[in-house]
């Protein structure tokens, strides 16, 4: 019989890697005389997948379900337990301990469930699994330091033990590594780390996730930082920043862990670390990845609460009240923490606030919540300075904590500022309170200069990137577009566009040519934003996958095997330009950044990349501009021309009925509201003729939603024949096959070249 239990449940079932071990190794002990019955926290769930258009507001999100379960009573009458249906081998019920390929897809980003076991965050509410590895660690620090550096040795000797994986390909890991790692492999040789003066458990887990060598942010950054100083860092997008600031927190911890155990202390519920992150993706992303560095470090169990906007909010409240590393966007922290109930006195324990994005962070629309954050964190309790006002009283006091600041781009005067090289303009800045400096200044850093380490001054763009340009007609970058893609097919692909209205034309169009396609923008649910990045980054997606998506996305995604950025629209500015290619070529790997350009866009295109590619003045000027310009072959462009034709009545049709259908919905509403009668067609008649703003658009939705069901699904049948046949372009006998070419023969490079048009250089 199947079984269904509520998140509810689920959220008890949380607990450490160490515990699911256990229950494995106790079923495995009892042997034979093991009766196969389990506990419901025993039982290997499955979400139970719910139809999107139920949306955040069902309630039954997180509902799970499980097959080929019988229930057994105990004989008290009281707890249920479980046992395999008859035939069914005892084992196949049990959940996999986390690490362990279970052979389930990977589920990626939970619901806010930053405890979700698959995440590999050791949880805030876990504290019983805390507790009792505590006590495991107690017996621990008294290991004499000898067998530490035995286990260090361990961690280190395995060199050439595994099979050379390439070591530019670990981009992603934090959306993959855990399910293709064994839980008994014993990891890399992370002898190169040896300088920085880490402790044995970061070692042994760097080794499990096969990081041999820090990069140069973090081989630069770490051991700044574990000085004690405030650090400014700056390096190329996929360079590995999260672990130049996340390494030295995890150290931290365990330090402080060490002392409380030699101190007997009672554990300080209170929590280290802060770090804000300007969208909610990043920020589910950076507890990813430092969560699995906590994971695969030996007894450590650092609990991270992830608070961003758009999931439970309770939830997230009862995190942070155990947390020890506190991640989230500042809408939502500001919003939590403002409820009260002492959360500011205890964030204004953190010993490192850590500004990621710092840039965009510093400057854009999070200026109000950073604001209120950033003041509260140094806020004094009235009676704290009694002679001083409080904004003296903040003046007087050094910060306690340390700032760190990241990104891969600071505009200049940010830049000069941080760097302090251009003096902070002090009492002035108090005044503008919407200046950036202004939100410097409250950083509060506890160093006159914080450290600047900037890795890489003269490059912006990651080593492995190739950035190419394709001119087309404005009203012709949909052709475009879908040609690129012909040309890079079996790639994941992320195109980037301006505008929210675009995503969901452009994610509808791309999948009438059946292509997969799926959408982000920051107008969608939280959930399925999630799902998104989810479905796209997941192992087992189609390899052609394509992500359509605004800026939101530009900055901080870290997923796997992105070959090629495309930005359909040009982006706005150099630093967005920086970011949204740095989604590919990352941890050194290889990739492609192709912006398709309408002629009045060219010179601005031109401007922004020559801005990006500036040299520092030793190096000397660039001799010319870096982005390749792609010929796109006109036949290729003229065959597929019908099929784009027809996708683009198709999707303009279909979302005009939906724009339509809602609107009228809407209106009906707000009619039967007021009492009065709607009357539809004179509403739109006198909106038609209306010669404002909006009127000629509303009377071409009008036309295309009023096409019949018949005909659409006529359009359908047509673009159907469309993509099933060849498209022959008379040079070359390959063809393109229900949208894809034969991409076996573009990889021997058979007699390709005139079909491909120009495309060698960037190596498509
Ligand atoms: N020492 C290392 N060796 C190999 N891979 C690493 C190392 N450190 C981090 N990585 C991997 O590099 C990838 C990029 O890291 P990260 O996301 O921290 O980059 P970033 O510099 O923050 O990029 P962005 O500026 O785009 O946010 C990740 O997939 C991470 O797993």
């Amino acid at each position: 019989m199947g079984q269904k239990r509520g998140r509810d449940s689920k959220s008890q079932a949380r607990e450490s890697k160490k515990q699911k071990k256990a229950v494995k190794s106790s079923v495995e002990s009892e042997g034979n005389s093991w009766d196969g019955v389990v506990g419901i926290d025993d039982l290997n769930w499955k979400e139970v997948a719910l139809p999107d258009r139920l949306g955040d507001a069902s309630g039954f999100f997180g509902l799970e379900e499980i097959d080929g379960v019988d229930i057994v009573r105990s004989t008290g009458g009281g707890q249920i337990r479980f046992k395999a249906k008859s035939g069914k081998p005892n084992q196949s019920i049990l959940k996999a301990p986390s690490g362990e390929d279970n052979g389930e897809e990977w589920s990626g980003f939970s619901d806010g469930e930053s405890t979700d076991k698959t995440a590999a965050i050791p949880i805030a509410d876990a504290q019983p699994a805390k507790d009792e590895k505590k006590s495991k660690n107690k017996k621990e620090s008294k290991e004499p330091k000898e067998a530490k550096n035995a286990k260090k040795a361990k961690a280190t000797k395995t060199k050439d033990a595994q099979p050379a994986r390439d070591p530019n390909l670990k981009a992603g890991l934090s959306f993959a590594a855990l399910l293709e790692e064994a839980e008994e492999d014993d990891g890399v040789d992370v002898s190169a780390w040896d300088k920085l003066g880490l402790s044995p458990e970061i070692l042994t887990s760097l080794s499990k996730l096969k990081f041999a060598t820090p990069t140069a942010i973090q081989k630069s950054c770490i051991p700044a930082i574990l000085e004690g100083h405030d650090v400014v860092g700056k390096a190329s997008t996929g360079s590995g920043k999260t672990l130049a600031f996340g390494i030295p927190i995890l150290e931290h911890y365990l330090e402080k862990r060490g002392k409380k155990e030699d101190e007997a202390e009672t554990p300080n519920s209170a929590p280290m670390a802060l770090i804000l992150s300007p969208t909610r993706e990043l920020a589910h992303q950076l507890a990813k990845h430092i969560g699995e560095l906590n994971a695969n470090a030996p007894d450590t169990n650092a609990r991270i609460a992830l608070l961003t906007g758009g999931l439970s909010i309770q939830k997230q409240q009862r995190q942070l009240s155990g947390a020890d590393i506190v991640i989230g966007t500042p809408g939502r922290v500001w919003e939590i923490l403002s409820t009260g109930s002492g959360l500011i006195r205890k964030m204004q324990g953190i010993k490192y606030l850590v500004v990621d994005e710092a840039d965009r962070l510093l400057s854009e629309g999070n200026f109000k919540e950073v604001e209120e954050i950033l003041g509260a964190l140094d806020r004094k309790e009235q009676g704290d300075f009694p002679d001083m006002d409080e904004e003296a009283a903040v003046e007087e006091e050094p910060s306690v904590r340390q700032t760190l600041v990241f990104s891969a781009t600071f505009h200049r005067e940010l830049q000069q500022k941080l760097a302090g090289k251009s003096r902070w303009s002090g009492e002035d800045a108090v005044d503008k309170k919407d200046s950036m400096e202004y939100l410097l200044k409250k950083l509060n850093f506890r160093e006159e200069k914080p450290r600047f380490i900037d890795v890489n001054p003269a490059q912006q763009m990651a080593e492995g990137l190739k950035e190419g340009i394709v001119e087309c007609p404005a009203m012709e970058k949909d052709l475009y577009l879908y040609s690129i893609l012909l040309y890079h097919p079996k790639h994941r692909t992320l195109v980037f566009t301006n505008s929210i209205s675009a995503v969901r034309r452009l994610t509808q169009l791309l999948q009438n040519l059946q292509l997969p396609a799926l959408g982000l923008h920051s107008s969608m649910a939280q959930k399925a934003r999630l799902r998104s990045v989810e479905r796209f980054s997941s192992p087992t997606a189609d390899p052609s996958s394509i992500l359509v998506a605004t800026d939101v996305a530009a900055r901080g995604l870290d997923i796997k095997g992105i070959d090629c950025v495309i930005h359909y629209h040009a982006p706005r500015t150099a630093d967005a330009y920086v970011h949204r290619s740095g989604r590919t070529a990352r941890a050194g790997a290889v990739g492609k950044s192709v912006i398709i350009c309408a002629p009045e866009e060219v010179v601005s295109v031109a401007r922004l990349a020559a801005k990006v590619h500036v040299r520092n003045a030793k190096k000397g000027p660039v001799k010319k501009l870096p982005l390749e310009s792609l010929d796109i072959d006109r036949r290729v462009v003229a065959r597929v021309r019908p099929r784009i034709d027809l996708a683009r009545k198709i999707t303009d049709a279909s979302l005009a009925k939906e724009k339509i259908s809602a609107e009228d919905n809407w209106l009906r509403a707000a009619a039967d509201d007021l009492g009065v009668e709607y009357d539809s067609d004179a509403f739109d008649e006198s909106k038609g003729k209306g010669r404002g703003r909006g009127g000629g658009r509303h009377l071409k939705e009008k036309q295309d939603s009023s096409i019949t069901k018949g005909e659409l699904a006529g359009l359908r049948a047509e673009l159907k024949h469309q993509l099933s046949q060849r498209v022959n372009i008379g040079v070359s006998e390959r063809y393109l096959t229900a949208g894809r070419i034969d991409i076996e023969a573009l990889l021997r490079g058979e007699g390709n070249d005139s079909f491909l048009g120009h495309l060698d250089p960037l190596n498509f």
